[in-house]
């Protein structure tokens, strides 16, 4: 069996940070035309194509579909809403016919059993599906849904990697705690999530989005380097900025 060993915090393997040719290619490659593709509600009606996808999942209202118009410089392609519950099927949109990022039904608000049947069968079916991005409210931090999620993937050995969202809605120093009891429950036990913890954010009018030493635009990228890197386009460390512009 998969994943039985449980490993401590302080053995877990430091994020690799993305160098400037790593993040301009995934910013480049964001700027192609995306485009919605199809609402399904169940895997066998998801688009029949090869092209890897990489899936946003978290309880209702924590940002997903907000993050992805974000990566994709889009304002309106994905629907979103101040209203828990708004998005109820699973949503394929494309990046230059390159990539697809799926957007999820939240969990929380309608019965956990009804977001699992469709959404678990996606996840632990479909070969398409190279990494799973587990949203967290940074405001909030886990809750037992969540957790019950991690335990799900460990056990299933299904790769995901967590990014905590709303950083603008709270201090830096309310955000750094967060973030380190966040990252000690996350990671206590996790055993196929990805090191490095993501963060998003609004930009704030007439105030400078700080994301722990980093601007939000800077968060975003890292986002869309890690969805880069999870559909196993490879850019090599030591690739400098001019052979991506070249
Ligand atoms: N301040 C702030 N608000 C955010 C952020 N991300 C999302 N929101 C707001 O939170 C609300 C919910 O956002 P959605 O993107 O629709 O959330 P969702 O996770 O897709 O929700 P469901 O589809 O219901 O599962 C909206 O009012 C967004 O404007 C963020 O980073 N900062
Ligand atoms: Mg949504």
């Amino acid at each position: 069996m998969l994943c039985t060993t449980v490993r401590s915090f302080s053995t877990f393997p430091k994020p690799t940070l993305p160098t400037p040719a790593q993040i301009l290619y995934a910013n480049k490659l964001f700027k192609q035309p995306a485009a919605f593709v199809k609402s399904i509600a169940h895997v066998e009606q998801a688009p029949k194509t090869i092209i890897p996808e990489v899936a946003f999942v978290g309880r209702s209202n924590v940002g997903k579909s907000t993050l992805i118009n974000k990566l994709l410089n889009r304002k309106g392609l994905v629907k979103t809403s101040s209203k828990p519950g708004h998005t109820r099927l699973i949503n394929f949109f494309s990046i230059g016919d390159q990539m697809h990022l799926v957007d999820m039904p939240g969990y929380g608000y309608r019965s956990r059993e009804e977001w699992g049947e469709s959404i678990m069968s996606y996840i632990t079916t479909r070969d398409q599906l190279k990494r799973t991005f587990v949203l967290i409210d940074s405001t909030v931090g886990i809750k037992p849904a969540d957790q019950q999620l991690f335990e799900y993937f460990d056990k299933l050995a299904l790769s995901y990697q967590v990014i905590l969202t709303k950083r603008d809605r709270i201090s830096a120093k309310q955000f750094q705690e967060n973030k380190e009891k966040i990252e000690a429950d996350v990671f206590k036990d996790a055993i196929c999530c990805y090191p490095q913890l993501l963060v998003s954010g609004q930009q704030r009018k007439g105030r400078k989005g700080v994301l722990q030493g980093t601007t939000i635009d800077e968060g975003i990228q890292d986002i869309r380097w890690a969805i880069v890197n999870a559909a196993g386009i490879y850019v090599p460390p030591q690739a400098t900025p001019a052979d991506i512009e070249n």
